[in-house]
């Protein structure tokens, strides 16, 4: 099998599985190149905390297990040393670079293969970028984590499809900070090869998400489908194999590089059709107020009336605009017993993910955020950047 560092080099192949140790291109720590140099010292999340809204009489007698540690690791802190593998600085929320500090490109995983809208989207958050094709949401992650890239680029919610639930329980699963979101105008193009018509058509093949973006014309059409890990590998596999009877919902990139026709352009059910992507790195960057910012959180709750209501508010008091929440089972406890012993009933137990409109440097966020730790059982910032917006 080839290793992992001839992979990166040949974008064309896509990484795969687990990588082991030796499989790694490692980039020493000491040598990372994405860091500030000025020294700067900043003020811990939580640190000073004058909050007007929250009630923060009461005693610490029932704060819950909050990782708190986690919130403050994933804050900006001042570095003890430039170089400590053990220290490392944050980027910065302008370090959108696409080189590293020794002159290479940027090398970001998507998942898919040449062609994918994930491709387009790390083309779109780093426009020079070395695009290294992961045929796995995981294995970009891993390969983030691994130092095999250096950034991950990852589909999250669709205007159409809505959310991509395998990379939510990811975010949790694994250690990444989002440090940035992109915006993509999502075309769907219907292909096949040259020489057959809509009317040869059986089925078509795509991602599962693209599908379901045109549920309507594929109906309409009366073709069967069937799901592919991505849109792009769907165009690879009807050209490979030369299929008369199948079709593909792809971009009109993939057609140019497979060699297929498109039949018929933009037959998403929607012209407005967007994917929010997310922007994944080893380090968080240092949240600023320059520009407008976003924060993702995940958390969870006790049982029990009005629970969720009381999370909420902790935004809605502040004036701080939620762009996002979104539930998913909480995997290794999915079930708590009532507390009523009479009752013996079991409550699904979930976790949510927020995303609200204000930088981790607002105190507003800080404050909400101390607010929500008094009650909720987990809290974890999954990370502060800028807001994409190029499609407003
Ligand atoms: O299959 C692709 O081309 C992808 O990049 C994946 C993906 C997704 O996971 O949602 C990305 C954008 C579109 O919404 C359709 C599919």
């Amino acid at each position: 099998m080839a290793t992992a560092t001839s992979l990166v080099r040949s974008p064309t192949t896509p990484l795969s599985g687990k990588f082991t140790l030796s499989d790694q291109k490692l980039t020493p720590p000491g040598q990372l190149p994405q860091y500030p140099t000025q020294r700067r010292r900043f003020t811990p999340l939580f640190a000073s905390f004058h909050d007007d809204t929250s009630n923060n009489s009461g005693s610490k007698k029932n704060a819950p297990a909050v990782e708190l540690e986690k919130l403050l690791d994933d804050a900006p802190y001042d570095v003890v040393s430039k170089d400590s593998p053990l220290h490392p600085r944050p980027l910065s929320s302008t370090q959108f670079s696409n080189s590293v500090s020794d002159g290479s490109r940027l090398r970001v995983a998507y998942q898919g293969v040449r062609g994918a809208y994930s491709e387009a989207a790390a083309e779109k958050a780093y426009p020079n970028c070395e695009a290294v094709p992961c045929d796995q949401f995981d294995a970009a992650f891993e390969a983030v984590e691994k130092w095999i890239v250096d950034r991950a680029v990852l589909p999250i919610e669709n205007s159409l499809g809505g959310s991509i639930h395998r990379n939510y329980d990811l975010l949790l699963r694994h250690s990444l900070h989002i440090v940035g979101e992109v915006k993509l105008a999502v075309r769907h193009c219907l292909l096949a090869n040259h020489g057959v018509k809509v009317e040869d058509l059986q089925r078509v093949l795509s991602h599962p998400q693209a599908l379901a973006q045109c549920e309507n014309t594929l109906t309409k059409l009366g073709l069967s489908r069937e799901a592919l890990d991505d849109t792009a590998l769907s165009a690879k596999y009807v050209a490979s194999k030369k299929l008369k009877d199948t079709g593909a919902v792809a971009s009109s990139s993939a057609a140019s590089i497979y060699g297929l026709n498109i039949l018929a352009q933009d037959i998403q059910d929607d012209c407005d059709n967007i994917t929010r992507f997310l922007i994944l790195a080893r380090e968080p960057i240092i949240p600023g107020i320059e520009k407008p910012f976003k924060t993702s959180i995940v958390f969870s709750l006790e049982e029990g009336p009005g629970v969720l209501f009381k999370a909420l508010a902790v935004f809605a008091l502040r004036q701080i605009n939620l762009t996002k929440i979104e539930s998913r089972p909480l995997r290794n406890q999915p079930l708590r017993a009532s507390d009523d012993c009479n009752n013996g009933s079991k409550y699904f137990d979930y976790l949510f993910y927020v995303d609200f409109e204000a930088s981790m440097a607002d105190q507003r966020a800080q404050n909400a955020l101390r607010h929500l730790k008094e009650f909720a059982t987990f809290l974890r910032v999954l990370g502060s950047y800028p807001v994409d917006t190029t499609m407003i």
